[in-house]
């Protein structure tokens, strides 16, 4: 593949796409209908999996490593509650001086795969004051705000069989599957820490300072992270139906008098301490998702 895009590009081919997904399913005997990206922490979901193929990243030709800790580098194959998924145990950031548009290349290759439903999940800091570290929130809504800044991971030259010139990003987080998972977190007693809110993205790898929370907040933002939002710009682009939940890993500060620092250690506890009940609610969602 000679030919494969550059940093100074907006991406691979459509051919290029295509041949990477052919590339990685000799790899395994399942055919996935659902894309699952884990966040910060959050792999552990890969472990529910079953009949399940392992690919490490470092295996397939043009993927890139995976670098943060808690983020293991590994494609994982196999069936979830019933229904032939592959997740992504480690996603590609910003921060890891990817371009943009590298760092969503994995939901084309989904696509390209068979892939018609992602789910997204990651590891935010709580900007609602009346959130609390632990809670899970769906994501109604997003806040582009590398796109809003002239770091959309769809610019560049745009060839059609991805997805529209000029999408519109309304109604980025599918409905149905919003109040699917509300309803199966009632179910499993997770009511009282399942909120729903808007995610804002940020470049990374900063954590904010307070005048910086302070104006997220002033934007409308419930939380904010470093991820998701260029993987579910381009999953809506393609056409595939989007679900996204945050963990609520830290509140950040809002208040000079209650000044405090959050750590990617303190994100990865949270994680492991609160992974488990964001892995129920995901899996039940899976396994009663219309395919
Ligand atoms: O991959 P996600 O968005 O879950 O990771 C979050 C954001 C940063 O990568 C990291 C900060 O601790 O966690
Ligand atoms: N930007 C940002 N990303 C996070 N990921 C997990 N926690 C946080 C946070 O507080 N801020």
């Amino acid at each position: 593949m000679a030919s494969m895009a550059d940093m100074s590009s907006s991406g691979y081919s459509y051919e290029e796409i295509q041949s990477i997904a052919t590339n990685i399913l000799t790899h395994t005997k399942h055919q996935p209908k659902v894309g699952i990206i884990c966040g910060s922490g959050l792999g552990g979901l890969a472990d529910m999996v079953e009949q399940h193929d392992t690919i490490n990243y470092s295996q397939i030709p043009e993927f890139p490593a995976s670098t943060v800790p808690g983020h293991e580098g590994k494609l994982v194959f196999g069936l979830l509650q019933g229904k032939a998924v592959v997740l992504m145990r480690g996603r590609f950031h910003y921060y890891e001086g990817y371009p943009m548009w590298k760092v969503a290349m994995p939901v084309r290759v989904m696509k390209a795969m068979g892939v018609t439903t992602l789910i997204v999940t990651n590891a935010a800091g709580g900007i609602n004051p009346d959130f609390n570290t632990g809670d899970i929130m769906i994501i109604k809504d997003h806040i582009d705000l590398p796109g809003l800044t002239g770091e959309c991971v769809l610019i560049g030259k745009n060839d059609r069989r991805f997805g529209p010139r000029f999408p519109a990003t309304v109604d980025t987080y599918d409905e149905e599957l919003r109040n699917l998972a509300k309803q199966i977190s009632v179910e499993l007693g997770y009511g009282n820490i399942m909120r729903e809110g808007v995610y804002i993205m940020i470049g990374g790898p900063t954590f904010e300072t307070v005048a910086e929370s302070r104006l997220l907040r002033t934007f409308g933002a419930d939380a904010v992270g470093m991820s998701t939002v260029p993987e579910a710009v381009v999953a809506k682009h393609g056409g595939l139906r989007t679900f996204g939940v945050s963990l609520i890993t830290d509140m950040v500060t809002l208040d000079y008098d209650k000044v405090r620092n959050t750590t990617h250690e303190e994100v990865l506890e949270v994680g492991r301490r609160r992974a488990g009940d964001l892995q129920k609610i995901v899996s039940n969602l899976v396994g009663q998702m219309t395919v």
